[in-house]
């Protein structure tokens, strides 16, 4: 018999502002994952996501990827960024390692699918991705990874080899309660259509791509 609300078999250690609020397997093609849902409201419509690998161990160095949100990119695979092919090979990579996607539900860099949508038609007219921001009055990236190490710590993980190549990113982790202990980079081959992107990315955002 399912019970459902039964006790989770990976054990929450805290309860912030980030609280776990339901959980299920979710078969993938990379794998099976656990999907937790962390939000400050009971029925949030876009809480974050953790997918947790069911052998995750949390008192290993955890390989995580901390992905943020792109509907256009990760849902129906626009090739204006690099967002689709690093979740997927995020995926693959988190599922062999046994680790840990989260899934920020902090679209555009923060700004929200419509400002990102506004910032599109304006980078179509000539603008990068930060001068387009900029124009509309927002900033170049609203994103915070707070949550993320308060679901990191709700696992019990203090330890974590982060999947990325955003200096921003490593340095949101110091002096927080999970310690990056080693970064991995994941780096997409680039497209015509994503070139100047990533370049912007690179020379204005200090990403480190070596394109
Ligand atoms: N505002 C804005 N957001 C964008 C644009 N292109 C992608 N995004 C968003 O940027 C976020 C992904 O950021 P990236 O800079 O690609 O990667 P990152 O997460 O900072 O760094 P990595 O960990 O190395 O992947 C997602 O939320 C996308 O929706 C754009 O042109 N303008
Ligand atoms: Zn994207």
């Amino acid at each position: 018999m399912v019970v459902l609300g039964a006790p989770s078999i990976i054990p929450s250690t805290s309860a912030t502002a980030a609280v776990r609020r339901a959980e299920a397997l979710i078969p993938t093609p990379f794998g099976d994952f656990r999907m937790l849902a962390y939000a400050d409201e009971p029925d949030a419509y876009a809480p974050h996501l953790a997918l947790v690998h069911p052998e995750m161990k949390p008192d290993t160095e955890v390989i995580v990827r901390i992905h943020s949100e792109c509907i256009t990119g990760d849902l129906f695979g626009s090739k204006r960024c690099d967002c689709g092919e690093q979740l997927n090979r995020s995926m693959r990579i988190v599922s062999a390692g046994k680790g840990i996607l989260i899934y920020l539900r902090q679209e555009g860099r923060g700004i929200g699918i419509i400002n990102k949508l506004k910032a599109y038609q304006l980078q179509d007219h000539g603008m990068d991705t930060i001068q387009a921001n900029v124009h509309l009055g927002l900033e170049i990236d609203a994103r915070h990874y707070e949550v993320a190490q308060e679901m990191l710590a709700d696992l019990g993980i203090s330890k974590i080899q982060l999947l990325t190549n955003n200096p921003e990113k490593i340095e949101a982790f110091e002096n927080g309660p999970v310690e990056v202990v080693r970064r991995l980079p994941i780096i997409i081959d680039p497209g015509k259509e994503n070139l100047a992107y990533l370049r912007t990315k690179e020379i204005s955002m200090g990403h480190w791509l070596k394109l």
